[in-house]
């Protein structure tokens, strides 16, 4: 028996868990927020679609009742306020510092042995929040980030070379954030072939700016952040771990030196299985990878900094 609970059942939660039913992931979905009534119903709702999309996963929601979230193989925490137009994903801290943190207290005491994937933002400090408040070993706390920025990567370099997505291979490293997200051209390929063999220099580059400001641009269209990609990709990750896929999915993890880095949680290429964290895959970054790295860290260390300033760490 599998079971995975999602806490948090705005857009992003319920879009996860919607996927995770549907596909059948887990043979149990939990939804726990603190809106009287949401979980319970989205999750009716999801229920009324089995019949319709052929799927039998069991699908419970409830208001802020901890215990029905018990002995969940893995926790997704999407619980927190999204920005608005205009905002950056740092200028949630002050609100979803204090979410996370008691949400991840709660679940650990229902769920001792779960593994956690972190989604609300600022995600990278949120994920360092979560692994520092926690106490729990490092591979059993990642951050949900690097997998949607690779898929958004993919989407546009699709676009760009009139291609089907799923026929193209890329990854983002470095913070989930508008500034500090680093789509790794180099290794990005259209069937085998490097990209940059295909596109031209400043297509490419439209590309990369274009993946990082990724949820920025929809939150311009939407007027809230994005949820179908996000609760997708929670998902893909939550698959991974759960069916022991061991995939290599860019996540957000606890560094100690690997990638030049320690003592911070930040998205780097792991491979994914039923322990959470199996292993940081080294990929040789060039000199110029190797410097976006260190200024995308620096900026992340910057913003878990204010975690201090606002007692939460
Ligand atoms: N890491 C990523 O790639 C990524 C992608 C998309 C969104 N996000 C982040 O995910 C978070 C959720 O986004 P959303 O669009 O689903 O927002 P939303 O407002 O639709 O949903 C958030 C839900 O959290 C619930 N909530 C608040 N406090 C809670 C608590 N203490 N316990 C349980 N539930 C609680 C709210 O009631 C709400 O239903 C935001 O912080 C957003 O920035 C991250
Ligand atoms: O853009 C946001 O604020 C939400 C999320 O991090 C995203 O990338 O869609």
């Amino acid at each position: 028996m599998s079971k995975v609970t999602v806490v948090g059942a705005g857009n992003v939660g319920a879009t996860c868990a919607n996927v995770l039913a549907f596909n059948e992931v887990a043979d149990e979905v939990v939804m726990l927020d603190v809106k009287e009534g949401v979980s319970e119903g989205k999750a009716l709702d999801m229920l009324q679609t089995a019949a319709l999309l052929g799927f039998d996963s069991k699908i419970v929601g409830c208001t802020n009742d901890y215990a029905q979230t018990a002995n969940s193989d893995v926790v997704v925490i999407t619980s927190g306020i999204p920005r608005k137009p205009g905002m950056t994903r740092e200028e949630l801290i002050g609100v979803n510092a204090g979410i996370v943190k008691s949400v991840a207290g709660n679940i650990l005491k229902y769920s001792p042995n779960a593994i956690i994937v972190v989604v609300s933002n600022p995600m990278d400090t949120m994920t360092y929040l979560a692994f520092k408040s926690l106490g729990l070993p490092k591979n059993k706390v990642i951050g949900m980030g690097g997998t949607l920025d690779s898929s958004r990567f993919k989407c546009y370099l699709s676009k760009a070379l009139n291609a089907n997505p799923t026929e193209v291979e890329g990854l983002v490293i470095g913070g989930h954030g508008d500034t500090t997200m680093i789509p790794l051209t180099r290794f990005a390929s259209y069937k085998g072939r490097p990209v940059a063999d295909i596109l031209d220099a400043e297509t490419l580059a439209k590309v990369v700016a274009d993946t990082m400001v990724g949820g920025a641009t929809l939150t311009g269209l939407l007027g809230t952040s994005a949820w179908y990609a996000p609760g997708a990709a929670a998902a893909y990750l939550v698959e991974s771990i759960i069916h022991d896929q061991k995939k290599v999915i860019p996540c957000c993890v606890y560094l100690e030196g690997e990638y030049g880095q320690k003592d911070i949680c930040i998205g780097v290429p792991v491979l994914i299985g039923k322990n959470g964290v199996e292993e940081i895959v080294d990929y040789k970054l060039n000199a110029e990878e190797k410097a976006l790295f260190e200024k995308s860290a620096a900026a992340v260390r910057a913003t878990n900094d204010v975690l201090k300033e606002i007692n939460v760490l």
